[in-house]
């Protein structure tokens, strides 16, 4: 039997970073997915393959050689989320090593370990074949990581012991609530692995779907009542999440009371945020765009100063901010993608001249749908 999960990538539309200090942010998921396919057995009879095709990796583990490294910890315990220890992420990265991992890609290694994390705790040391595509840039600022971590747990989770589903129903599919948790909390443990040190909110949102505000773990939904329209450009710049987030702790342990003031005051943009899109005034949407306007370039000066924009990102600004549209780095920042508010009575053709301006620096622009419905599985084999 094969299971499809996908899990959608996220945008943070006030206060990254602030987060994972236990400060508010406000995200959403938006309509790009990450797809994993799990079929149990693989040709090989004795192998637990992965195939990431987004980045070119194939990796083929005899059965034996991962039991060999991993059989002590006594996985399968797929309903007790369990932190990978470093000494656990040593083995691991034996297993990794194994397989001849190319010196150009080893930055997508923790990717990797987080896989071989998630599937022996949740499904122990069954032969299978695992597959996975995305529709994001991966590592660019849209939650490529968490959509990659929480599919994977979805797909794993559906052939537990631990989650009960209806596998002669059609279609995408949801989790119940209790095991919907239990896969969120599978997703974090793997984010750990990526990310060093995540808040949470891009697992929760890939998780739970729709538009979030997140604040030291807890999560509450948000009812926008107000259209909304970003482009995003992605700069095409490669950076890497755990890096910047450790470089932000590292700045704040050298300057703890100006950090907390700046992380403070993006919490107070987050509240605002959540407030405004929340608001029942519909007459007043003009005023209230240019508010969220406003508050993304005060959001942005604030990200600058934590030192996480970018040179290419200052080009978007200031190629935007010719139109007099505001836009803010999403995401971990340092290159990565940029979000530009389009307000309702934009024209399209001026729409087209920004995009057009953007792109002639070898951006990328797109949009997407926002706060669509979280993760989903489904039983029927992919075509
Ligand atoms: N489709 C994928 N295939 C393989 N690995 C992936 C995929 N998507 C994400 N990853 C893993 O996630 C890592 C990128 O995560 P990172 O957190 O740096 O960026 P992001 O999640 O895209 O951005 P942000 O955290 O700012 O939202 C990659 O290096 C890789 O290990
Ligand atoms: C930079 C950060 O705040 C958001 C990354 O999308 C990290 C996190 O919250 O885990
Ligand atoms: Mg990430």
């Amino acid at each position: 039997m094969e299971i499809t999960a996908r899990a959608p990538g996220k945008i943070i539309l006030a206060g990254e970073h602030a987060v994972v200090h236990g400060y508010a942010a406000v995200a959403s998921s938006i309509n790009l997915y990450t797809v994993v396919s799990l079929r149990l057995g693989s040709e090989d009879e004795d192998t637990i393959q992965l195939q990431l095709n987004d980045v070119g990796l194939d990796f083929s583990w005899p059965v034996e050689r991962i039991k060999e490294l991993l059989s002590h910890l006594g996985s399968p315990f797929s309903s007790t989320p369990t932190l990978c220890s470093l000494e656990t992420v040593k083995s691991i990265s034996t297993l990794i090593d194994d397989q001849n991992f190319p010196d150009t890609k080893v930055g997508l290694a923790s990717g990797v370990c987080a896989f071989l994390w998630l599937y022996t705790s949740i499904l122990g040391f069954k032969p299978a074949t695992v597959i996975v595509t995305s529709e994001l840039p991966v590592g660019a600022g849209l939650g490529s990581s968490a959509a990659y971590c929480v599919a994977l747990s979805a797909a794993l989770l559906a052939f537990s012991d631990s989650v009960n589903l209806d596998v002669s129903q059609k279609g995408w599919l949801i989790f119940k609530e209790t095991d919907i948790e239990l896969l969120n909390r599978w997703a974090l443990e793997g984010e750990k692995i990526i990310h060093g040190k995540p808040s949470g909110v891009d697992n929760s949102v890939s998780t739970f779907g729709n538009m979030i505000k997140f604040k030291s773990g807890d999560m509450a939904r948000i009812n926008s009542n107000m259209p909304l329209r970003v482009l995003i450009t992605n700069t095409k710049v490669g950076r890497d999440t755990k890096a910047l987030v450790a470089n932000v702790s590292a700045r704040k342990s050298r300057h703890p009371n100006a950090m907390c003031s700046v992380l403070n005051a993006i919490e107070a943009i987050s509240d605002e945020w959540s407030a405004i899109i929340q608001s029942h005034a519909v007459d007043d949407l003009a005023e209230n765009e240019e508010r969220l306007g406003e508050l993304m370039e005060m959001n942005q000066g604030l990200l600058l100063s934590i030192g996480v924009s970018h040179a290419s990102i200052e080009t978007v600004l200031q190629t935007t901010m010719k139109y007099k549209l505001a836009s803010k780095l999403t995401g971990a920042g340092g290159g990565g993608c940029v979000l530009t508010l389009l307000p309702t009575q934009l024209s399209g053709a001026v729409v087209d001249k920004v995009v057009e301006e953007l792109e002639s620096y070898g951006f990328q622009c797109f949009t997407a749908g926002i706060g669509g419905k979280g993760v989903q599985i489904s039983f029927e084999t992919s075509s």
